[in-house]
């Protein structure tokens, strides 16, 4: 058995990470014993403490603006819980996944923290990206066979191709249908006193792929709420969408249906035994699961993406036993089924191992390059395989964020 020091355990999305962290604290890898006096940096922690204050109304862990944790973004929840975990002076530290959903500089100062923390404190760091192991880990091991195998080089993963088959055709031909999709003029948004957006001018046009980033806190989600009509403010905003002016008469499903849409959250307690093939099919219906007979052209255009996916041998099979890699090129699919003109993807990438991340990537450059359909992905993490042509970038200040666009094409 492995005496503890600083280690990293490189596991991929298809390991189950519950019964390595079970392992961990009951001490079946290491001979140290934590006498509970572990913690574990995880969203599993903070999705303990979310409902602890949706249950009881409790503020344990403190955020920066004094929001709760509900109404607060991924990156100020994960930087409020790492703060209450110091305060707490625990033995070990068990590090899940610690950089996903972070900006730059949270990230930065997460590992810096973590750094000085290690001179007195046992830090075990799980990670499914290489590219993530701390600096101050001294042994990297992998899962093999229940047990844990050391990794001695630890090197970046080959490129593949995997999607070879084109796109399939256009359901609709939904093509030239708009000349603008999005248009934002001078949108300000406060929540209480607090100013969150100030002056933001944008447009997205057919076919245009675009990376939005900022800060945690900026206003990122902001945005996609607005876009997507989820948000209540929206109806004092100058905005067009879809051709449609803010507040004309529109219904929140007038938006939505140009929409296709991807977040990393869709799969959180996602239990259903629908087959992968009609969780594809059933993006034709606007439902999850299928209740209306789908006609013989969208079962067709559902096989052509299977095919595509690679996944057409396996379509019977329960869609919940997919990889997680595997379930968000399903759910992406879904999405494009009726090739929507806009496709939004909120941090698509998050939790993702190295090889899912390759796959998915370039899935999404594959769309990008071969459809009409827009782009608009967000995400703090560079994705070197990921190539928008434009970004739209949030600069946070006290009287709100400002928006300026970057060209990279
Ligand atoms: N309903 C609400 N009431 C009060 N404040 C809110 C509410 N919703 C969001 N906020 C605040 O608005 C700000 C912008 O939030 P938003 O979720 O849009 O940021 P973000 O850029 O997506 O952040 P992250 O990158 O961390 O996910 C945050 O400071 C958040 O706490």
């Amino acid at each position: 058995m492995t005496k503890l020091k600083h280690v990293a355990v490189y596991i991929s999305n298809k390991q189950n990470k519950k019964s390595l962290i079970e392992g961990i604290l009951s001490n079946q890898f290491f001979s140290d014993s934590f006498d509970k006096n572990y913690a574990l940096f995880s969203d599993i922690t903070l999705n303990k403490f979310i409902d602890e204050e949706r249950r009881h109304g409790q503020f344990d862990v403190e955020t920066k603006t004094k929001n709760s944790l509900r109404n607060s973004s991924q990156g100020e929840r994960r930087k409020a819980l790492l703060q209450h975990i110091i305060s707490k002076k625990p033995k070990c530290i068990i590090v899940d996944n610690a950089f996903d959903s972070l900006d730059v500089q949270a990230q930065s100062d997460i590992k810096k923290s973590l750094e000085a923390l290690s001179a007195e404190t046992i830090i075990i760091q799980i990670s499914n990206r290489k590219r993530d192991v701390l600096s101050f880990i001294e042994t990297v091991f992998k899962i093999e066979n229940g047990t844990l195998v050391v990794i001695n080089n630890l090197e970046t993963p080959k490129t593949f191709k995997n999607f070879v088959l084109d796109l399939p055709q256009d359901y609709k031909q939904l093509k030239n249908k708009f000349s603008v999709l999005i248009h934002l003029r001078d949108v300000t948004l406060s929540y209480g006193k607090r100013c969150i957006l100030k002056h933001i001018n944008w447009e997205i046009k057919p076919g245009e792929f675009w990376q939005l980033i900022g800060p945690n806190g900026s206003g990122k989600s902001t945005i996609l709420n607005l876009i997507s009509g989820d948000n209540p403010k929206g109806f004092m905003q100058d905005m067009t969408l879809f051709d449609m002016k803010k507040g004309s008469g529109e219904s929140v499903w007038d938006i939505k249906k140009h929409i296709g849409f991807f977040s990393s959250d869709m799969l959180i307690g996602f239990k259903r035994k629908d087959s992968i093939e009609n969780m594809i099919v059933s993006g034709f219906l606007d439902s999850i699961g299928l209740y209306k007979i789908p006609n013989e052209r969208q079962i067709q255009i559902a096989h052509q993406w299977l095919r595509l996916l690679n996944m057409f041998d396996i379509k019977d099979k329960n869609f919940n036993l997919l990889s997680d890699g595997h379930k968000r090129l399903v759910l992406i699919a879904r999405a494009m089924v009726k090739q929507p003109p806009l496709l939004i993807l909120d941090e698509p990438i998050n939790g993702l191992d190295d090889f899912d991340a390759e796959m998915f990537s370039e899935l999404i450059n594959k769309i990008a390059k071969e459809s009409n359909t827009a782009i608009l992905y967000v995400s703090h993490r560079e994705e070197k395989n990921i190539k928008p042509h434009f970004v739209f970038k949030l600069t946070s200040s006290k009287a709100g964020s400002t928006g300026s666009v970057i060209v990279k094409k």
